[in-house]
């Protein structure tokens, strides 16, 4: 029985990064989905620390916030660098994705029509600092930290890869960061999770939008 479960709504959402590190490690897992009914009749959200979803069950366990849950796996599988300063920059490197995939999120939810335009505009300028942060890597821009992946790496390539929906051609002028998620991406288990039907068939936010 597989020792992890992920309770979400049957979306990609704030889950999805976390999916792909497990399959990436060869960990099972077992998804929970949550109908918009049942969470708002049921006493999940009463129960739900911050009313929200994920929730990630470890055995006795129970996790909300999708971050920690992330930060959670890495200390268990070794995704958090090779020391404590790793560990800091790895933070700082997730806390740089998490800002950028809170404004993904406030278009999607609050501004998709008339937002659509500028936000697609104002990309460069966000993912600028990603590509710098790999080109600053001696080992030819393996990761966004060291020469080992870490849970940022799976957040940041996950919140790309819905980038690329939402803007097909918006990592053209990112050589590295678009090198980057090829490579990542391609990894044989994160292949066969990102082809799988399960991943293909959910929506990667709430409202149909992307
Ligand atoms: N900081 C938290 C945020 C979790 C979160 O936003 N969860 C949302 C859903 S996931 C998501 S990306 N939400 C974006 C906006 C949204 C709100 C409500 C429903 C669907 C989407 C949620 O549980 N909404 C239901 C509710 O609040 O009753 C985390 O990182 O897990």
């Amino acid at each position: 029985v597989p020792e992890y479960t992920i309770v979400s709504f049957n979306i990609r959402g704030r889950c999805e990064a976390a999916r792909m590190l497990l399959a990436d490690q060869g960990l099972e897992w077992k998804d929970e989905f949550v109908t918009i009914d049942t969470w708002l009749q049921g006493d999940l959200k009463a129960k739900a620390v911050f009313g929200q979803l994920p929730v990630f069950k470890d055995g006795g366990l129970t996790l909300y916030q999708s971050n920690a849950i992330l930060r959670h796996l890495a200390r268990k599988h070794g995704l958090y660098g090779k020391d404590l300063n790793d560990q800091s920059c790895i933070d700082m490197m997730n806390d740089g994705v998490e800002d950028l995939r809170i404004k993904y999120l406030q278009l999607i939810y609050k501004n998709y029509e008339e937002g659509k335009d500028a936000y697609i505009k104002s990309l460069p300028a966000e993912f600028k600092y990603f590509e710098n942060v790999l080109g600053q890597k001696k080992y030819g821009n393996g990761f966004l930290v060291g020469n080992k992946i870490s849970f940022a790496d799976y957040n940041l390539v996950d919140l790309l890869c819905n980038h690329l929906v939402l803007a097909p051609g918006c990592l053209a002028e990112f050589p590295l960061l678009s090198a980057y998620v090829k490579r990542i991406s391609s990894r044989p288990r994160i292949q066969a999770f990102l082809s799988s039907d399960a991943h293909k068939n959910r929506p990667i936010n709430g409202n149909g939008k992307q």
